[in-house]
């Protein structure tokens, strides 16, 4: 904001200053123009630092600038084309800024600043302008506008990455770096979705791993939460970049398998719970682990995401009754 109103001031004080030349204006008014100039964005600056609410002071600070044109307009005997240009960037960038509520108060403060100014002024008009005034509005038309944009691009830059750091973080695992519920719900809709124009199969995978309650028991919350992290690496390696490996909660993880049969998905499962029988220690604590793990294929009865969610659990149901640490498909 400051190098804006530096350069905003700079660039309105050419044109203002040809025109108080022109008209024979008093040295004072000049000595007022440079002080606006040149000294205001440092005294906006500090009042701003030295607020305990920066944000409204820095308001503040615009709707004084938007006073402040009022005043030179005036002072300029309404000279068109700097008046107009200067009052128009004025408004534009306060929009900008602000929005609407604050481009608002700014036009009804320059406006009442201009109709006070002009009236004790004598409501001098000039409706003609120099070819000297022309030529120093142009750099306020061209430069300033440019830099507007520019900022004005940064500034929606700046917020599409926020919102999309926002959704990615809605859609992942507080504690570990896989898909939640949320995620893994949207992709299988999606499968769901797409299976039913084509002839492809794909699988979903549910996994649970054998006796967790035992490992917080034994040897803690911080070692159980280790060993998740451990498994969710150990999906993540497994898989591939079309699958979704994610975690419903708990102990307890989906992987999406698209364009996969089930014996394509037994190959995977198996390669998962021969990487996680291998893990011997977790946080310097002798940990082992085993998993069950049910998939089910997609079938063209399933109406919506639960219906193939509760197929796999049913085939991790009978895993477990089986008498845990194998695989059930159907
Ligand atoms: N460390 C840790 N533990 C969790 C977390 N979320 C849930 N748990 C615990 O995970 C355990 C889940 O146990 P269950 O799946 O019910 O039972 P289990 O011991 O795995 O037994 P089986 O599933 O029959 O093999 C519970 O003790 C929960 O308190 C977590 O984020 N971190």
């Amino acid at each position: 904001m400051y190098l804006m109103r530096i350069l905003g001031t700079f660039l309105c004080f050419l044109p203002i200053l040809s025109v108080l030349l022109e008209q024979q204006r008093s040295a004072w008014l000049i000595g007022l123009l440079g002080l606006n100039a040149f000294v205001w964005p440092t005294v906006a600056l500090l009042r701003s630092r030295r607020s305990a609410t920066p944000l409204t002071t820095e308001h503040q600070n615009l709707v004084l600038d938007a006073g402040a044109g009022g005043f030179w307009i005036a002072m300029m005997a309404a000279n068109p084309l700097p008046s107009i240009t200067i009052a128009t960037i004025l408004l534009a960038d306060r929009l900008a800024a602000g929005g609407y509520p604050l481009m608002k108060k700014a036009a009804a403060v320059m406006l009442v600043v201009f109709l006070a100014s002009w009236l004790t002024q004598g409501m001098a008009l000039v409706p003609w302008v120099s070819q000297r005034t022309l030529y120093a509005t142009l750099p306020l038309i061209g430069i300033y506008t440019v830099a507007l944009s520019v900022l004005t691009n940064s500034i929606a830059m700046r917020l599409r990455f926020k919102s999309r750091e926002l959704e990615r973080i809605a859609m992942m695992d507080p504690l570990l770096d896989i898909a939640n519920r949320r995620l893994l719900e949207k992709r299988i809709d999606n499968e769901l979705h797409n299976l039913r124009q084509s002839r492809r199969e794909s699988a979903l995978m549910f996994i649970d791993i054998d006796n967790f309650k035992e490992v917080n028991d034994r040897f803690g919350h911080k070692v159980g939460d280790m060993l998740l992290v451990t498994v969710s690496q150990i999906l993540h390696i497994a898989t591939r970049q079309t699958d979704t490996p994610a975690r419903l909660g708990g102990d307890e993880f989906v992987i999406l398998l698209p364009d996969t049969s089930l014996e394509e998905a037994r190959v995977v499962a198996t390669r998962i719970m021969d990487a996680a029988a291998v893990i011997e220690d977790v946080a310097e604590e002798a940990v082992q682990c085993t998993m069950s793990i049910g998939i089910a294929s997609a079938t063209r009865e399933m109406d919506d995401v639960t219906d193939w969610l509760q197929a796999a659990d049913n085939a991790l149901y009978q895993a477990k009754r089986e008498g845990k640490n194998r695989i059930f498909a159907h």
